[in-house]
């Protein structure tokens, strides 16, 4: 699915992960275990049905007339049962978010000391769920109370007829007793079919939801089309008349008749206040969402018209919280590049600067980070996320306050080293250092998802009265 689907609050990464995990499993269990047993009861019942026809024929007839007392219970007992289990998943949901939210900030809820209040809340996330649950158990208690009277009516009419028969002739009472007595053994099968209807009831309301996660067709498709007409593109980008939202939040305008081209080879630095759309202008280079209105151009053909996996291929991208993979630095570096050499990866690994650090380690390239990088410090994260993207020699090299956590000598070799690599590369950089973009052949100033200042820097500083030039000023003092 497109990016959106998953900032949609009910694909957050708790229920998802409750889907996958917990949601599957139970449906599992129902398909391998509960229908067996299914199974074996339905031909228990028709078996002892037959047998108990062929011993004595009207007590068999009086069995089968019975059955609906049987399962009219289990169906008072399944309506009962649907809601019940609907809503003790939906419990359990909230509270996986909750705890996997926690635990993936646990810094952060150490650091605000926000422990208790976690706790409190996962409580009360349980407390009305805990009330409709336990009324539901009162109603299910009664409805099961129901259900075995029916079962306990069954049989005394069973009893009964079975001592009218035998007062009649119409049957031994050794035949009697023996066809009662299949009648009494078929129905714990009846009773053990009851008791599963909840199970499989709970697991139809869980397959509709993961059915349609698993039907839903996603609305930037990766795949199409499915020929390549050229090998590589040269890496020229024109913005025209874009008006764009997030699909979250579609009554804010975060680019307005945004127009920007870039040439093939150049470098282009997007800065500006916090909010202006800087991230968003990656964000639709990526593909992660479509414009509202207008066309993004590579080289001259619409984005939309390319395949996007070999699209995404040629764009490198390191984003403003760059995340590292629970495994060492070596697999983070080739991540979605497996079959690079050992040279390669040292290469690129140069280029971002991080080869020196890494080959102090005394695991070197195989050090493992921990879960999302957290066993090395934010600028090496960044250089490592860096150097991954480099590896994939991207003609399009998208920067998001890709070195911001690092020292200005450590940001100008990482510089230095783009602007000398042997293949061309377009770059476009976010950054709020200003000191960063100095020496890009553009400077784009945006405000409010508009671009109100172009040029290069000497251009820019050269206006007294502009953004840039008072931006400017005001960093260096
Ligand atoms: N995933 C999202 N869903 C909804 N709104 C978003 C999302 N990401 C960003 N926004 C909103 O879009 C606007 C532009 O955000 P964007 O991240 O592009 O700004 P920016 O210029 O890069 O800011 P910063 O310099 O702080 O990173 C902001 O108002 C922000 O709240």
């Amino acid at each position: 699915n497109e990016v959106a689907w998953f900032e949609q609050p009910e694909n957050g990464v708790g229920l998802l992960a409750t889907r996958i995990v917990s949601d599957t499993c139970v449906i599992k269990t129902i398909i391998s275990d509960r229908m067996s047993v299914i199974v074996q009861c339905i031909s228990s019942i028709l078996i002892a049905t037959t047998v108990s026809m062929i011993v004595n024929w009207r007590m068999g007839l009086v069995a089968w007339a019975l059955m609906p007392c049987h399962f009219i219970g289990g169906l008072i007992q399944s309506k009962s049962a649907k809601g019940f289990s609907g809503d003790s998943a939906l419990a359990h949901q909230q509270l996986a978010v909750l705890a996997s939210e926690s635990a993936s900030n646990i810094r952060t809820v150490a650091a605000f000391v926000h422990e208790e209040q976690m706790i409190t809340k996962a409580k009360l996330s349980l407390e009305e769920p805990t009330r409709i649950g336990r009324l539901q158990s009162i109603k299910y208690g009664m409805i099961q109370g129901t259900s075995l009277f029916l079962w306990n009516v069954a049989h005394a009419v069973a009893l009964w007829y079975t001592t009218i028969l035998v007062d009649k002739n119409q049957s031994s009472f050794e035949d009697g007793i023996r066809s009662y007595q299949i009648f009494s053994l078929t129905v714990p099968s009846i009773t053990e079919l009851w008791t599963l209807i909840p199970t499989v009831v709970s697991a139809i309301s869980i397959l509709k939801p993961a059915f349609d996660i698993l039907d839903r067709e996603t609305r930037i498709v990766p795949d199409v089309p499915d020929e390549v007409n050229c090998e590589r593109i040269l890496g020229g980008i024109e913005f025209e008349g874009i008006r764009f939202s997030y699909p979250s939040r579609p009554q804010a305008v975060v680019l307005d008749s945004f127009v920007l081209t870039v040439k093939a080879g150049s470098s282009v630095a997007l800065v500006g206040p916090s909010g202006a759309g800087k991230s968003s202008v990656l964000a639709l280079l990526m593909r992660f969402y479509d414009p509202a209105q207008g066309r993004i151009l590579i080289d001259r053909k619409d984005m939309r018209e390319y395949n996007l996996r070999w699209l995404r291929q040629q764009i490198g991208f390191v984003q403003q919280e760059p995340l590292l993979f629970s495994s060492t630095i070596r697999e983070n570096i080739r991540y979605g590049n497996e079959g690079a050499s050992e040279a390669e990866t040292v290469e690129a690994a140069t280029e971002a600067n991080i080869h020196e650090f890494i080959s102090s380690l005394p695991d070197g390239y195989d050090t493992m980070v921990g879960e999302k990088g957290c066993q090395v410090s934010g600028g090496q994260k960044q250089r490592i996320a860096i150097a991954r993207t480099l590896l994939k020699r991207p003609v399009i090299l998208l920067l998001d306050e890709a070195t911001s956590a690092l020292d200005a000598e450590t940001e100008r070799a990482i510089v230095r080293a783009l602007g000398s690599s042997k293949w061309r590369i377009t770059r476009v950089t976010v950054a709020h250092r200003l000191s960063t973009v100095i020496s890009s052949d553009i400077i784009v100033v945006m405000e409010k998802g508009k671009v109100v200042e172009m040029g290069s820097h000497s251009t820019l500083i050269g206006e007294a009265d502009g953004v840039y030039s008072k931006l400017f000023h005001l960093q260096n003092q």
